[in-house]
């Protein structure tokens, strides 16, 4: 096994026993980049060679320089006797919807891609303090929209590392592809309907969307403020757990971010399952398809999502967990179109910033009147998911139709939050510590399949979504594979605040598959190369 293929957790220890350095662990990542990633994503790209249909592509911009000056300092500290931070020597990656300070933070559009960020996002500079090693900024959907990561403006967008005719799912498609090949072991995301956990699921690796406020969003590229969570993304729980405790935490630069003290996640770990109460519900093992005809078709989950909940299960029941079943979340179907007319108001508003004066793209087409510039700059900088949104953000909330679609979708908002809040009421009928759930309603589709179809597009995200509604945090995590050979995702969703549970079971599950033949299995990009 070769360095980078370790957990974080792992060379961490190996570093402060001084088995390795800094340098070296970032060496074995920067080889492994070389070996599979291909070129990065540019505006330009011109033809897709059939080498590029081979490889992971997670990347727009490497800062190798930046991260061997932090993994030089990271061993000088080792070497001097100093206490490095608990992230010391991690290579990671950012999910570019991050400013990071003098380095290129485009969102994947081309309205950003010659903006370099002047000061540096919370989340990334508390992953930085930590000494956690910057490898780059990895590619998504253009400003997060999408769940497959192919409508970034730089091409060629990524692909997922079991299967490289396959989608990584998106909109953190680079994040989620860059760590389940060893090109990094953590990277920084964001899930506003299941930009985590999706792509988490659909690459075979950990996610976790925590509770809205729990990581700041100081930094962050804004797409649905009231949905948008930063969180982490990683090859096992204990991973997920150390970065999100390096990142947590109250910050004063945004007014959101939650002042409740941060657990110590590793700690929770290792706590008993016993007597924990896990929820299954029906209306998470039904599934909405939109048709071609403007029909919607309810299916239940495929069956080999259902065998590994029905597995998952077993392990927690042996471990002494009660499993309670029929919990109702009746308003689980909404949450797609509830999100439809939500994330599209908030998306049209944050979008508004980008005029092509201040900073990001301006047209170089001759100019009448201000407004000219501005359409001309917005006409020419934006690809079609942003002007798509900003339409149906305009219409929904528009004072002629606010009523009917913007203020109804807040009220069915309510309502999904109240589906959780009974689920898990400490005094209620059914006291869950968590839900547990199929990540996606399919594995990983082939690359060019749904993209060009926004509205099935966008219900890969049906099963994620009512968390983001409700703040709820949730996590996704591999459990085996499907007749497909792809990975296969499952979720646990738990009260406000509850990450330390959530990461708890996880952890729970992987050391009772531990064994497992499919724990052994690589992604098929490793092989090839
Ligand atoms: N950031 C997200 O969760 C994006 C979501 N997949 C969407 O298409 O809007």
């Amino acid at each position: 096994m070769e360095l980078c293929d370790l957990s974080a957790v792992e060379v961490r220890d190996l570093l402060f026993e001084k088995k390795v350095s800094a340098v070296e662990v970032l060496e074995a990542c920067l080889a492994r980049i070389d070996a599979v990633d291909g070129r990065p994503g540019t505006l330009d790209p011109g033809p897709e060679t059939e080498e590029d249909t081979r490889r992971v592509h997670a990347f727009i911009t490497r800062t190798p320089e930046l991260a061997r000056a932090q993994a030089e300092a990271v061993d000088k500290k080792i070497a001097a006797g100093e206490d490095p931070g608990p992230l010391a020597g991690i290579p990671f990656t950012v999910k570019d919807i991050f400013c990071v300070k003098d380095t290129p933070s485009t969102a994947a559009s081309r309205i950003l891609a010659n903006f370099n960020a002047p000061y540096t996002a919370t989340a990334v500079e508390r992953l930085q303090a930590a000494d956690a090693l910057t490898l780059g900024k990895v590619n998504l959907d253009e400003f997060t929209y999408g769940s497959s990561s192919e409508s970034s403006a730089f091409q060629p967008s990524p692909r997922n590392p079991w299967d490289t005719s396959r989608v990584p799912g998106g909109s953190s498609g680079g994040s989620a592809a860059s760590v389940a090949a060893g090109e990094a072991f953590l990277s920084l995301g964001t899930d506003t309907a299941g930009s985590i956990r999706q792509p988490a699921a659909f690459c075979g690796v950990v996610g976790l969307k925590p509770t809205y406020g729990r990581v700041s969003r100081y930094g962050l590229i804004a797409f649905g403020s009231s949905l948008d969570c930063p969180g982490p993304l990683a090859r096992s729980a204990k991973d997920a757990a150390l970065m999100l405790k390096a990142m947590a935490g109250a910050d004063p630069r945004d007014a959101t971010a939650a002042t409740l003290d941060v657990p110590d996640y590793l700690a929770a770990l290792e706590k008993e399952v016993k007597g924990k109460r896990i929820g299954l519900s029906p209306d998470y093992f039904q599934i909405t398809f939109p048709q071609a005809n403007g029909e919607y078709s309810q299916q239940p989950v495929p069956e080999e999502m259902r065998a590994a909940v029905l597995h998952a299960v077993d392990i927690y029941r042996a471990l002494g967990a009660e499993i309670i079943e029929d919990v109702p979340m009746p308003n689980t179907r909404y949450g797609i179109p509830v999100y439809f007319v939500i994330s599209r108001v908030e998306a049209a508003s944050n979008l508004h910033r980008y005029d092509g004066v201040k900073y990001g793209y301006r047209t170089q087409q001759a100019v009448g009147e201000l407004k000219d510039l501005y359409r001309k700059s917005r006409g020419e900088g934006f690809g079609l998911q942003p002007k798509l949104r900003i339409l149906m953000g305009m219409y929904v909330s528009a004072a002629q139709y606010s009523e009917q679609y913007y203020r109804r979708a807040l009220r069915v908002r309510t309502l999904i939050r109240r589906d959780f809040e009974e689920a898990f009421d400490p005094q209620g009928k059914y006291r869950l510590d968590a839900l547990l759930t199929p990540t996606t309603p399919t594995s990983a589709f082939p690359i060019k399949d749904v993209y060009g179809d926004s509205v099935l597009m966008q219900y890969a995200d049906q099963l994620t979504v009512p968390a983001n509604h409700a703040g709820v945090p949730g996590i996704s995590f591999p459990a085996g594979f499907g007749a497909d050979g792809l990975p296969i995702g499952l979720q646990l969703l738990g009260p406000d605040y509850s990450e330390a549970t959530l990461l708890q079971l996880t952890h729970a599950y992987e050391q009772a598959s531990a064994g497992a033949e499919w724990r052994a299995k690589r992604p098929a990009v490793l092989e090839v190369h």
